[in-house]
């Protein structure tokens, strides 16, 4: 197994001239009269993780993938211009060089997907990262509850951009999904969408508010038909964030909307997880549902705070057969 190259993704194909997602108007034919088997869906998310392992090389390959898709994150209280600019040290170099030197990846550039913080924390990040091509991803919107009226919404998206955020996660109006109202849920994601501009918008459900599996896929696919660039589960505040049989619901939508409008959307687990392990469940659930291409940080990523330092232990693990305490990575 060559790690650099399944690291790197040229395996997989480039994704750089796939076109954005442009939307369409909104559609509830394509999703109103949908049904979800929730045990089915659920049994068949739990063979996911057992039917399938990977060892050695191949996991550690895996692992290093699962670090170019992490929007590495902090969304504390107690953030601070200090804790950031530590964050991206962390995103440029995400595993030591001792580790990389070990497996043969020294000049293989792996950085996190993105770094993702508040909007007033943008400012810090962009200049940390700079000259690092690492994009900087802001929450808005009123997050974690989006329950503030919709133009400052709009215009804390806004704000963001022009702090230099590349890429924008909005929480969308759950009532809306809750009380079936599509045609507001669409109105206020494609507002959004258009606040954006050039910046890329990841549209966070929060699907552990939204009752039913059904109503996952509803929302997955008006945020998709409103025009977002991915969808995103959760926020990390809910009380249930990112699991499989809602991630399994999401893949099949992306794969649905895919096939119908012939646009492809980029997927975000987010909230919840912490280990490696976390980290090979989702890239399995990805490669089966979606396949190859949606390996990338262009078309997935795993929204986490803390998962990294395991990940990187167990890399350190493969190459010296040894654990070491997680207090020893940094950011543990
Ligand atoms: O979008 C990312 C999540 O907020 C991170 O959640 P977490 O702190 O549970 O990893």
């Amino acid at each position: 197994m060559d790690i650099t190259t399944a690291a790197t993704g040229s395996e997989s194909g480039s994704a750089s001239h796939r076109p954005r997602n442009a939307g369409t108007k909104l559609l509830p034919d394509w999703f109103e009269d949908i049904a979800v088997n929730r045990s089915a869906t659920e049994r068949r998310a739990s063979t996911l993780t057992t039917r399938r392992t990977v060892k050695k090389a191949y996991q550690a390959a895996w692992l290093v993938k699962a670090i170019t898709c992490i929007d590495l994150t902090t969304l504390a209280g107690d953030d601070t211009a200090g804790r950031v600019r530590r964050l991206c040290a962390k995103a440029r170099k995400p595993i030591r060089d001792d580790i990389l030197e070990a497996l043969g990846l020294s000049d293989a550039n792996i950085t996190t997907g993105a770094v993702c913080v508040y909007p007033t924390i943008v400012g810090h990040a962009v200049k940390a990262l700079e000259g690092s091509g690492i994009p900087v991803a802001s929450v808005a919107t009123g997050f974690p509850t989006g329950l503030t009226p919709l133009p400052q919404r709009l215009a804390e998206i806004r704000y963001a951009v022009g702090e230099g955020a590349g890429e924008i996660d909005i929480v969308i109006t759950r009532e809306h999904v809750l009380t079936q109202n599509w045609a507001a849920l669409y109105d206020e994601i494609a507002q959004m969408r258009e606040a954006c501009g050039e910046a890329h918008l990841k549209t966070i459900l929060g699907t552990g508010d939204l009752n039913t599996l059904r109503n996952v896929y509803r929302a997955s696919m008006v945020a998709m038909q409103a025009g977002a660039d991915f969808i995103k589960t959760s926020t990390g505040k809910e009380n249930v964030n990112a699991t499989l049989p809602v991630g399994l619901v999401m893949a099949r939508a992306l794969r649905d909307y895919g096939e119908l409008s012939g646009y492809t959307v980029g997927f975000k687990p987010a909230g919840g997880m912490k280990t490696a392990k976390d980290a090979m469940s989702w890239l399995f659930l990805m490669k089966e549902e979606l396949g190859l291409p949606w390996l990338q940080p262009d078309l997935f990523r795993l929204g986490a705070s803390s998962m990294l330092a395991d990940i990187e232990r167990q890399l350190e693990h493969y190459v010296t057969g040894r654990y070491a305490a997680s207090s020893r990575h940094a950011l543990a």
